[in-house]
């Protein structure tokens, strides 16, 4: 987002502004611009927040002196920014992922998909459950799908955290948006979890049935013809996506703007839906679209997996009213909740 943001400003500036000696080294967190013939009024400049191209020309949310390391700006700058959660970047990252608690939809048994409907009070109830189970786990960016029920069950969830950073929602919907919402203070950066909202984490779109009773519905068409269109893999329900169609933007958008993220030491919470997350699932734990059938996630209940050489590694999810015993914490993780006990940042 912010490489787009700086390459889109580099675009929109008129070629003859910069000399050959002068072309804008675009490192992300850091555009210099020398320009020749004054197309801007700058010199070179280290960019600790991230401009935005407007008129071509670069705002900075926070200049520093070219003496200052130019620090990255985690919320606006969630991909480049080293203010990982663990003291050191990490060899293994966590990677928790937790179905929004009940809505009010799933309270009336509806088909819901992408209609986009609150939580209920049990649903908030889940939610704060969820977070207190996941309280001594590192979080450093969170993403959710564009819909309600989701970020409520996030936010809810870390208001439970030990850590006590403050969970930001980025918005990047249009360049005022970019603009209005910007932070100026490095320290208040630093307490900042940034949270991307995509439409590709959205609970699968279920086309005619959405606001049907799901008892109803089975008792019209039939209840094997329903499991099909709520369970199989390819089987569509009327003018909706089929899971294999749902995981076709959720699990891609996992492998393109999550996996990277997590490769690089960051811990990350996917707060989603039933569907966007069993076609992750599918492929974190390599399920075939037999076995994905009778993968049912409840709501609200937080599942921890570890990032490590590549590869995904369950370590289980709370069965039992509290977490301890329940998540096999790794060294990593048990060191990270130890700093938390005594108290250091
Ligand atoms: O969209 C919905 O109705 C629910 O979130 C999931 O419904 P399902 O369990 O029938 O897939």
């Amino acid at each position: 987002m912010a490489t787009a943001a700086i390459g889109q400003a580099i675009r929109t500036v008129p070629s003859h502004c910069y000399s050959e000696r002068s072309r804008p080294e675009k490192e992300l967190g850091y555009v210099s611009f020398r320009p020749s013939q004054n197309c801007f009024k700058f010199e070179a400049q280290r960019l600790v927040g991230i401009g935005h191209g407007i008129d071509g020309r670069i705002t900075t949310a926070i200049k520093a002196s070219a003496s200052q390391a130019p620090v990255a700006n985690p919320v606006l700058n969630p991909s480049k920014s080293d203010l990982s959660d663990s003291p050191k970047k990490s060899k293994e990252s966590a990677l928790i992922l937790i179905r929004h608690g009940e809505s009010l939809w799933n309270e009336k048994n509806l088909f819901t998909g992408c209609v986009d409907v609150p939580l209920t009070k049990k649903g908030v109830e889940e939610a704060i459950e969820a977070g207190k189970r996941i309280s001594n786990i590192p979080v450093d960016m969170i993403y959710t799908s564009a819909l309600i029920r989701a970020q409520m069950t996030a936010m809810l969830a870390m208001t439970q955290h030990r850590r006590k950073k403050v969970p930001i929602v980025l918005h990047n919907e249009s360049e005022q948006a970019k603009q209005w919402s910007k932070i100026f203070s490095e320290d208040t950066l630093k307490q900042s979890i940034p949270v991307v909202t995509a439409w590709q984490l959205n609970e699968r779109m279920y086309g005619e049935l959405q606001g049907l009773n799901k008892q109803e519905t089975a008792e019209r068409y039939g209840k094997e013809l329903v499991h099909e269109w709520r369970r199989s893999y390819d089987i569509p329900p009327p003018n909706g996506e089929s899971l294999e169609m749902c995981a076709e933007r959720a699990v891609a958008y996992f492998k393109d703007q999550i996996e990277p993220q997590l490769q690089s030491g960051k811990h990350i919470m996917i707060a989603a839906h039933g569907n966007s997350l069993r076609s992750i699932i599918m492929y974190l734990d390599k399920l075939t679209s037999q076995e994905v059938i009778s993968l049912e996630l409840s709501t609200g209940v937080p599942m921890l997996y570890i990032f490590k050489d590549g590869k995904f590694i369950r370590r289980g999810s709370p069965a039992a009213p509290s977490e301890v015993g329940v998540y096999a914490y790794t060294k990593t993780l048990a060191k990270y909740r130890q700093r938390l006990d005594d108290k250091l940042p």
